[in-house]
């Protein structure tokens, strides 16, 4: 019997209540007619409805109706998923539509977490659509729009048909100051032409890479609640030090940090080393070597809640190959 290719890629679509997930959807669906998508729709509230309101074209959906999956996650979304590949033996790319008031963080942890679930699935990026109208009071009222962009791989500005230039300018403004590491891309009616969103590759390590080729220098968002906290440093890491500090941080800390991705250098070590966290769950894996004579630069960036940089700073600085308690 034929099988899909896994891991399968996986599109987690977030965004606040009436955002334009639904649209974007629908625009995914049709331009990717090509693909076996299988779309796993997330409600909150008692009556489904939003399964009626998405295209289906020739693709299959499916939809977790009671209740939100980030409440429900201890277990019965990884059931979901064991029994999507057992009931779908062949598809290509699995698209997430979560509740408007979802955690995405905790919908991406199933991706991260679990070996089985990684043998299946590969989480490509987490797409976080914003309502250009909307946005700025939705912050202040709703602390979960914050976390949504801040934890997104991509972010959609939609129905900038609503808004004014000046009013676009300020939306974007203020989505680079929560995640200034997202890509941002502007849409209506969750229609745009610019990147194929289905092919992020956000969580490959050649891509965190890349990306970091552009990093900010030790760059922090002066946000009240959430922030970036990024560090740029030339002394080599201590691999045992760095990653005992980092689980026992994530363990009693988890709540505060949305994600963490870094390109590191390690003492000893001739490659890069890319680490990742989503919740409490960090992975390594090795990137590119580092090319011979070059300073060996490493970065690294937390998002989160109300990060101390003094005590991360510190922390890091004791991870240090060289370091000693005096
Ligand atoms: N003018 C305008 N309206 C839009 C745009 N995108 C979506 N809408 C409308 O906004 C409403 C909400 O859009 P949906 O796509 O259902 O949003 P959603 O995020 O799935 O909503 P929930 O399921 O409530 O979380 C619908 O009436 C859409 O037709 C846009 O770019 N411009």
């Amino acid at each position: 019997m034929q099988k899909s290719n896994y891991p399968i890629p996986v599109t987690i679509l977030t965004g606040f209540l009436g955002a334009g997930k639904t649209s974007l959807l629908n625009q995914l669906i049709r331009k990717n007619n090509d693909k076996r998508l299988v779309v796993l729709e997330n409600e909150f509230g008692e009556v489904s409805i939003d399964s009626e309101l998405v295209y289906k074209g020739d693709n299959e959906l499916f939809e977790i109706s009671s209740g939100c999956i980030c409440c429900s996650m201890n277990g019965e979304f990884n059931e979901v998923l064991a029994n999507l590949v057992k009931e779908f033996p062949v598809f290509d790319h699995l698209v997430v539509e979560s509740t408007g008031i979802a955690d995405p963080s905790a919908i991406a942890a199933a991706f991260i977490g679990d070996q089985i679930i990684q043998a299946h699935f590969k989480l490509d990026a987490v797409i976080c659509l914003v309502d250009a109208q909307n946005l700025i009071e939705q912050m202040t009222e709703r602390e979960e729009v914050r976390k949504q962009m801040a934890f997104a791989d991509v972010i959609v500005i939609n129905k900038i048909d609503l808004v004014n230039e000046g009013t676009l300018e300020k939306v974007e403004t203020t989505v680079k100051n929560v995640n200034p590491y997202a890509s941002i891309i502007k849409a209506k009616f969750g229609e745009q032409e610019t990147v194929d969103l289905l092919n992020q590759d956000a969580y490959e390590a050649r891509k965190v890479e890349q990306g970091f080729r552009f990093f900010p220098m030790n760059l922090q968002s002066k946000h009240e609640e959430v922030v970036s906290q990024a560090f740029v440093f030339d002394q080599p890491l201590d691999l045992l030090k760095f990653r005992h500090w980092l689980n026992v941080l994530l363990v009693i800390q988890g709540q505060s940090f949305y994600r963490v991705k870094g390109v590191l250098n390690f003492a000893g070590l001739d490659e890069r080393h890319i680490v990742q966290s989503v919740m409490k769950n960090a992975t390594y894996t090795l990137g590119s070597d580092w090319e011979p004579g070059m300073v060996r630069t490493s970065k690294i960036v937390f998002i989160g809640k109300n990060l101390r940089r003094d005590l991360l700073e510190k922390g890091l600085k004791n991870c240090y190959s060289d370091f000693t308690f005096v």
